[in-house]
């Protein structure tokens, strides 16, 4: 497992962890987000000749194409086996930067330094890695660790609340897939006014110990997938319409549909369901799903990387705070969810 540090002095902690290191250049990986706002808090620690990249800022952006540019970065700037990389931003930045690290040259050395709630709690740590390709979400990718993960919450006085809120959706997962007491903590306190670097430590904690069990998602593992075959679905249709929602949204999404495939299929109790409900409705809202966009989003989780064959495989919860994996579920099943997430008011 990757080594985690959770560190309120970025900029020393940084030149400390590179000091120990041997390598033979730094190459620091960001967005045009992330450039601005957060590589001005590393850049002393780093060394003089570190080179740097920076891609447009956003999902649209995580794939081949920009995979090229970096790969041809790397070749230009002579990037060679001891090199490192600094993957400095979102979960974006993480899991394409780290893709291109673990097949240049057949794998390089790569770090994360997640600048966003959603990479610190999640994305960042578990060793997921890869591009959307052909309209599915992460189609093509590898599972490699990064060697280190630097995780400050003080890069989040940047990141706008929208930002903030997606990443609280993971959050949410992860109370109620692991640990329902975290759950409820998390529905007393409110999303806007969390001890961040309190509950950072704690979803890491989670994801981390899943992880660890299962690293290649042969079984335990899929249960981080809670919300996200329906939610990828949602995520992958509107990505390139005017109202696209960000990885978090999607999830809250998918996150009730598959309660309600929960409350159905695994006996998940009524007021269980409500609950979940009535907390991600009243964070997130209500997205307006057009009718002709359902049968593309049931074709859509024909893809999702649980499936064997043509079954499609859920991850759902028996109760909050514990979720089963493996479970089937039937494309009428599945319209059948997102007709209940359509009829709520
Ligand atoms: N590998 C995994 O285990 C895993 C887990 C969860 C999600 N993901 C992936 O992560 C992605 C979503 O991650 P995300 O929400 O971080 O998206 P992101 O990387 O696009 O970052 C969100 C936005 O915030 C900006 N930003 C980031 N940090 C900032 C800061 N400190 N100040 C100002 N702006 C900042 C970014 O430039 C971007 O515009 C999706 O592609 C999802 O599939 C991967
Ligand atoms: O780490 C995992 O495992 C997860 O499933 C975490 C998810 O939050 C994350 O969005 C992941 O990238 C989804 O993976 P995928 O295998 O469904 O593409
Ligand atoms: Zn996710």
């Amino acid at each position: 497992m990757e080594f985690i540090l959770f560190s309120s002095r970025i900029s020393e902690d940084l030149k400390n962890y590179l000091g120990q290191l041997n390598y033979s250049q730094i190459g620091v990986i960001m967005d045009s987000n992330t450039s601005i706002h957060c590589y001005p808090s590393i850049a002393e620690a780093l060394p003089i000749a570190a080179k740097i990249y920076a891609f447009p800022a956003g999902e649209a952006n995580k794939n081949l194409e920009t995979c090229s540019l970096i790969w041809k970065w790397m070749t230009i700037e002579g990037f060679d086996r001891k090199s490192l990389i600094i993957n400095l931003g979102g979960g974006v930045t993480g899991d394409m930067g780290g893709f291109c690290a673990a097949t240049y040259k057949r794998g390089i050395r790569f770090i994360n330094i997640p600048t966003s709630l959603l990479s610190q709690v999640d994305a960042s740590v578990g060793g997921k890695l890869g591009i959307d390709f052909h309209g599915y979400k992460n189609h093509i990718g590898v599972f490699t660790e990064p060697e280190a993960v630097i995780i400050s919450d003080l890069f989040l006085k940047t990141l706008p609340e929208t930002e903030l809120r997606s990443g609280y959706a993971e959050i949410i997962k992860h109370g109620l897939i692991r640990n329902s007491n975290y759950f409820h903590c998390l529905k007393v306190e409110g999303w806007q006014n969390q001890p961040w670097r309190d509950i950072i430590e704690k979803s890491v904690a989670i994801k981390k110990e899943v992880v660890e069990k299962d690293p290649k998602e042969s079984g335990l593992r899929k249960i981080l997938n809670f919300g996200h075959t329906v939610g990828h679905a949602f995520e992958s249709y509107y990505l390139n319409s005017s109202d696209h929602l960000l990885h978090g949204e999607a999830i809250a999404i998918g996150m009730i549909c598959e309660a309600y495939l929960s409350h159905k299929k695994l006996g998940l109790s009524h007021e269980e369901l409500n609950e979940i409900v009535q907390m991600l409705k009243s964070i997130y809202g209500k997205f307006n799903i057009q009718k002709e966009a359902i049968s593309s989003i049931i074709e859509l989780c024909s893809q999702d990387k649980k499936n064997e064959g043509k079954t499609i495989n859920f991850s759902l919860l028996k109760q909050i705070g514990d979720c089963d994996y493996n479970i089937s579920v039937k494309n009428e099943e599945i319209e059948e969810s997102i007709l209940f997430y359509q009829s709520l008011n």
